[in-house]
């Protein structure tokens, strides 16, 4: 093989320098390893041309005797035999096979090996032509002076799989020559299997043998998806994916994921897509029998593409009854969640506020009201004598009586107050921005209640409670953190229940 030409240096570099090094020597130590003749290489750099004549290429080809034999013999054969004279002239043959079969008879010829009956061999081949005419054809609805160009690319896309078939031929039926797969899924075993994938093993050859720079690039990119703002990089990507779904062994279902692709990225119908899969269907048969190649099981475009048309309406409907039941399933997981969270702060006897949601609460409204420079006060509640209470009428009036102070509390503290349970018969209220007095009325306010209700009846008596309650404002004391001012509050508790129980005490006061 000889070095690059048209190709640029610091392309085939970079190439070079990505493939990895026991590819590249296998691959120029293979003495059976493709190569391009001139004149294939003078009918590819004819076909780049826009304005390339079939004229063009009968010159190209005339020059070399068996490839004018071969074109001579494909366009006699029975296919393009409509005429009443078989074709005389290199020129006459190209004319009754039109350009894109042209090329692609110079290019099999150069590149076809003998045995192509193998499995692995036969697949590269059909899926080659299969992608090549669907994206020429694609290529006319979207860059017509494109058509010829993007054909030979897709045309020589995989080239690479035939290298490595060439070189590893114990390997290649392995990796190949399965059931047809998806290209996807071939370089991801080749990566793995050689450290890069077939096209870029592609690029490489064609730098090599000095193919334009701009087709080096379309057949590195060719398997990169459909994200291109280039129509002829679009066509060429695409029509891998349709040579995939059309030789797959399901193809109504191949075909149902390049739809919703393509949809993905231009919901219209633009592609018409049933052109393409008629055009193949007529396309395909004749150029692969020319060929010599099997052609795989006929398929009926207009039965496919319902079918496929069928499963992405299907695919659509579970799709949108997957996402209903996974938004369900999140609704009630954060209604789950929320309520939890909600039932993990709160005392389940007295249903207001526990001990550590309370302290939480509190050191972060502490903090706050430091940065903000606002005050709060807090009530610290203790029921008197509640152990005599439990001993005397048992340890579930004791709760009644709990649960009831609970309620009533509840009912007396406003938006934004917290009022929880600290301990056994302990109670914290937090009051933001209320000062010492405001939070001595609110205590004797509780007081007050307790002397006009009962906390719960005994006997159908009624049992009245009394309690003592200690105040602390957070401006009455220049306190360090939380802990102190419950402390604080606290300490005036126990004034009271030293002085006699059933009272309030202000810190400071
Ligand atoms: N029924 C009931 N009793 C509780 C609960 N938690 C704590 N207690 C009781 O509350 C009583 C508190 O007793 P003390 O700390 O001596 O206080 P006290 O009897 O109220 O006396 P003073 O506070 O000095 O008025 C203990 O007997 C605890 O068992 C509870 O959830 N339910």
């Amino acid at each position: 093989m000889t070095g690059p030409t048209a190709v640029s240096e610091t392309l085939y570099t970079s190439l070079a320098d990505q493939l990895p090094g026991f590819i590249s020597s296998a691959l120029l130590q293979c003495k059976r390893l493709p190569t391009l003749p001139a004149v294939a290489l003078n009918v590819l750099k004819i076909s780049r041309g826009a304005d390339a004549t079939l004229s063009d290429y009968a010159n190209a080809i005339e020059h070399d005797p068996a490839l004018t034999a071969r074109v001579m013999s494909v366009a006699n054969s029975v296919h393009y035999l409509r005429a009443a004279q078989p074709p005389h002239t290199c020129f006459d043959a190209t004319q009754r096979m039109g350009l894109d079969v042209t090329l692609a008879t110079v290019l099999s010829f150069c590149l076809f090996e003998k045995d192509h009956t193998a499995r692995a061999r036969l697949q590269f081949w059909q899926r080659a032509l299969t992608a090549a005419v669907a994206a020429s054809y694609l290529a006319q609805q979207l860059c017509p002076h494109q058509s010829g160009s993007v054909f030979t690319t897709a045309l020589l896309q995989d080239i690479g799989i035939l290298a490595l078939q060439t070189a590893y031929p114990a390997d290649a039926e392995l990796l190949y020559g399965t059931e047809y797969t998806s290209h996807p899924h071939i370089m991801q075993v080749e990566k793995r299997y050689f450290g890069c994938d077939h096209a870029l093993v592609s690029a490489w050859l064609l730098a090599k043998w000095g193919a334009h720079d701009e087709l080096v690039q379309a057949v590195l990119h060719s398997h990169d998806g459909f994200e291109t703002a280039d129509n002829a990089a679009l066509c060429l990507n695409v029509s891998g994916s349709i040579a995939d779904a059309w030789l797959s062994a399901n193809p109504a279902q191949a075909l149902a994921g390049v739809i919703r692709q393509l949809n993905a990225l231009t919901p219209s119908n633009e592609w018409a897509i049933s052109g393409l899969l008629a055009h193949l269907e007529h396309t395909l048969p004749p150029l692969m029998d020319t060929l010599n190649l099997s052609t795989p099981a006929v398929v009926n475009s207009v039965a496919l593409l319902q079918e496929a048309q069928q499963l992405l309406f299907e695919h659509t409907l579970s799709l949108s009854a997957r996402l209903d039941a996974q938004q369900q399933a999140r609704e009630t997981l954060l209604h789950d969640y929320a309520e939890l969270e909600q039932r993990s702060r709160i005392d389940s006897l007295t249903q207001l506020a526990n001990r550590a949601w309370l302290e939480q609460q509190l050191r972060e409204r502490f903090h706050l009201c430091l940065t903000t420079k606002r005050t709060m006060s807090v009530v610290f509640i203790d029921l008197d004598h509640f152990k005599v209470l439990n001993d005397r009428y048992g340890h579930q009036a004791g709760d009644q009586v709990l649960a009831h102070f609970g309620r009533m509390l509840a009912s007396l503290i406003r938006v934004g107050d917290l009022a929880g349970r600290y301990g056994g018969e302990e109670f914290l209220v937090i009051l933001p921005d209320e000062d010492a007095e405001g939070a001595r009325r609110f205590a004797e306010r509780i007081t007050r209640r307790l002397q006009e209700r009962p906390m719960a009846r005994v006997d159908q008596e009624p049992l009245y409670v009394s309690v003592s309650i200690g105040v602390a404002c957070l401006t009455d004391g220049g306190f360090g953190d939380e802990r102190e001012l419950i402390d604080a509050a606290d300490q005036s508790m126990y004034f009271i229940k030293r002085s006699g129980r059933g009272g309030v005490s202000v810190y400071g006061h």
